[in-house]
């Protein structure tokens, strides 16, 4: 193994990344060393890249970006009796305390001292990473890395979907963006019907139909509450699964679900959101959710046994593969404007 690797490296304080060489890593107490097969970009890879307000305030230059992977583990730190070499893992990115409230009532997932790999400290978007062994995924050894690695925001999508019923249930998605697309994927996968989807982008809504959406809508020419009245027969839809992130989804969403339905709330609005409360929540007793990160592990043990039931449609959601990094500003600039749905690089050439 060579001692340096390509990496994409948010490099200074700015727009943009650098496809740089830099050494690599050696796996300290806890750590593992891994092979990257596959890794993703994810939203909030794009908000490091474009350098937003939230990165500004967040990530500390210079730093390798990107969290979602699979790859083979190749050395083991001090200290580490959960994995061996040769281990096909993937990783969940949220590195939790243990010790603070929500961990002691097994809330990892909203744990108050979580870091994220690739946001925190060195993320993936290179030929090797490090991976804390109690962030490891153990793999089954046919599992495609590019499944592999969509597990992590897949867990996002199954906790928004599987947070309530679904089989048998209408279900309005709003937003399809990777994560909407993902989530359509697990609501047909686990029975939903029928599902709508809500979506500007007419090439997001073809990626909506291919992965298994019953109804698209173009909430930009047609009003999503009237379609979703008249698909129902005026009753609404059981459940409403916000992937967008716009305040005005949150608003039609909650319009076009039944009164006693669930909401499932992904999407990170830009701004204070205005609703209203009475007569679109509280007079409709409705069923609230709020989705962050993944619960650990067990929806995990989920997104694994979904995708190895072969029920999941993932091959539409993916449009783009690169191998190497080469092209990475390419896969950024197209999936910023939104062209793409998950876009995965395998960064090893051979
Ligand atoms: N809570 C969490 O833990 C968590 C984790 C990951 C992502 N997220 C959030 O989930 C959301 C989805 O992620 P993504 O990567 O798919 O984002 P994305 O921005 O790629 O997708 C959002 C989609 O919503 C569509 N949209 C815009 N306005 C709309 C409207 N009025 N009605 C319906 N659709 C509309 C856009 O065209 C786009 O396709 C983002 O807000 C992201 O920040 C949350
Ligand atoms: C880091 C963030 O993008 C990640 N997907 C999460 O679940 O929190
Ligand atoms: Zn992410
Ligand atoms: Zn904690």
């Amino acid at each position: 193994m060579a001692d340096k690797m390509p990496a994409i490296m948010k490099t200074k304080p700015a727009y943009g990344a650098e496809l740089v060489e830099v050494d690599v890593p050696k796996p300290g107490p806890g750590e593992v060393l891994i092979k990257v097969l596959a890794t993703s970009i994810c939203g909030t890879d794009l908000h490091i890249y474009e350098w937003n307000e939230w990165a500004q305030s967040r990530i500390k230059t210079p730093q390798i970006m990107g969290h979602e992977v699979a790859g083979e583990v190749i050395e083991v730190g001090p200290g580490v009796d959960t994995l061996e070499v040769g281990d096909y893992i993937s990783a969940e990115t949220h590195i939790v305390c243990g010790k603070c409230y929500a961990c002691r009532h097994n809330r990892y997932h909203v744990c108050q001292n979580t870091k994220i790999f690739g946001v925190d400290m060195d993320g993936v978007f290179a030929e090797y990473a490090i991976v804390p062994a109690q962030n490891a995924w153990k793999n089954p050894k046919d599992m495609p890395p590019e499944y592999a690695a969509l597990q992590e925001p897949l867990g996002n999508a199954v906790d928004t979907v599987l947070a309530g019923p679904i089989a048998g249930m209408s279900t309005l998605i709003t937003g399809a963006g990777p994560l909407g697309l993902l989530g359509i994927a697990v609501a047909k996968a686990s029975g939903a019907y029928p599902v709508i989807v809500s979506e500007p982008s007419e090439f997001r809504r073809e990626l909506a139909k291919k992965v298994g959406a019953d109804y698209v809508i173009n909430p930009f020419e047609e009003d999503p509450v009237k379609a979703v009245m008249d698909i129902t027969d005026g009753a609404g839809v059981e459940v409403f699964l916000e992937f967008s992130g716009a305040p005005k989804a949150l608003e039609q969403g909650l319009a076009a679900t039944t009164p006693g339905g669930r909401v499932s709330l992904l999407g990170l609005f830009p701004r204070d959101v205005t609703v209203d409360f009475n007569n679109l929540i509280i007079f409709k007793a409705l069923e609230i959710h709020g989705i962050t990160g993944r619960h650990l592990w067990e929806t995990w043990y989920t997104v694994s046994s979904l995708i190895q039931s072969g029920r999941l449609n993932l091959d539409p959601v993916i449009t783009h593969k690169y191998r190497g990094f080469e092209k990475f500003e390419e896969a950024f600039e197209l999936m910023r404007a939104g062209k793409t749905g998950k876009v995965v690089f395998f960064p090893h050439k051979g």
